[in-house]
């Protein structure tokens, strides 16, 4: 079966002022699987990742060059409502940053930005959301509670709960269990594994084996170059690129 391409990058060039970071990246996303970005410290992972709901626009004197779409749409077209793309593109940061509310606050506020209003219909998409992300029945006692009385662990999933909240198609993650112990680790790995049923997941990690045991595909990055995509299995076994291969044998990086 062909997989459907949910996001696609043609030609992306990406600048801080005069500092070229992204040099012509094509690559496309799957739907319902997971991409993994790697590469060594600074190579652009993470400023492609935040071109794609453009968070990158809240930086003073930056510019992108080149197509970037979602189903077909242009992402950066002239009068395209951000709010909107960051609903449907949503995202997880490296370091768990819950609000200073309660677990249920956290994961409505989303919704409440939305403009939803309806008390039952926000319980219910919070319930929800909180089961998505693997979490619910660890909190359910004291939903209530501040969120900042989470472990590391459970903080990030309640991230990826408010994340998941709005229902969006495409989520990102920025080295998301870097903070985390190996045992949260695993469950946000997990989490991860289940979640690309519904979503398309794009994921910047440092951590090798993780985007060997997470990922569907995976692409590497090298000094704002896209060296080399392709099915995760062929990246680390046999890939193409002597860098690639380089990289992943840890002869550099
Ligand atoms: N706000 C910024 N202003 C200027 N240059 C930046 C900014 N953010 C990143 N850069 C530069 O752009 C390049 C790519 O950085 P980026 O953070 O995307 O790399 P990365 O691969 O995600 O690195 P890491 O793995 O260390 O997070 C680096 O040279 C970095 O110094």
């Amino acid at each position: 079966m062909q997989p459907i391409v949910k996001c696609t990058a043609k030609h992306v060039d990406f600048f801080y002022g005069d500092f070229h970071a992204l040099h012509a990246i094509d690559l496309d996303f799957h739907q319902n699987e997971v991409t993994a970005l790697i590469g060594p410290s600074g190579c652009g992972k993470s400023t492609f990742l935040r071109c794609i709901n453009r968070m990158n626009d809240l930086i003073p004197g930056t510019r992108i060059e080149g197509e970037l779409t979602l189903d077909g749409e242009d992402i950066y077209a002239p009068g395209l409502d951000v709010v909107t793309l960051r609903r449907r593109v949503g995202m997880v940061f490296q370091k768990p940053n819950p609000f200073p509310k309660t677990i249920f606050e956290n994961v409505a506020y989303g919704l409440r930005v939305n403009g939803i209003k309806d008390k039952e219909c926000i319980a219910q998409r919070v319930e929800e959301s909180l089961k998505l992300a693997a979490l619910f029945d660890e909190v359910k006692d004291r939903i209530h509670q501040s969120a900042l009385g989470l472990s590391g662990g459970q903080q990030q999933r309640l991230c990826i709960a408010r994340a998941l909240a709005v229902e969006p198609e495409v989520l990102l993650m920025d080295e998301p269990a870097s903070a985390l112990d190996p045992i949260a680790t695993q469950k946000i790995e997990e989490l991860i594994h289940q979640l690309k049923q519904r979503f398309t997941i794009i994921i910047v990690t440092h951590n090798m084996q993780q985007a060997a045991r997470v990922s569907d595909r995976t692409a590497f990055f090298y000094m704002g170059k896209l060296v080399e995509v392709n099915k995760t299995g062929k990246i680390f076994t046999k890939p193409e690129k002597k860098q690639t291969e380089e990289y992943i044998t840890g002869r550099f990086g």
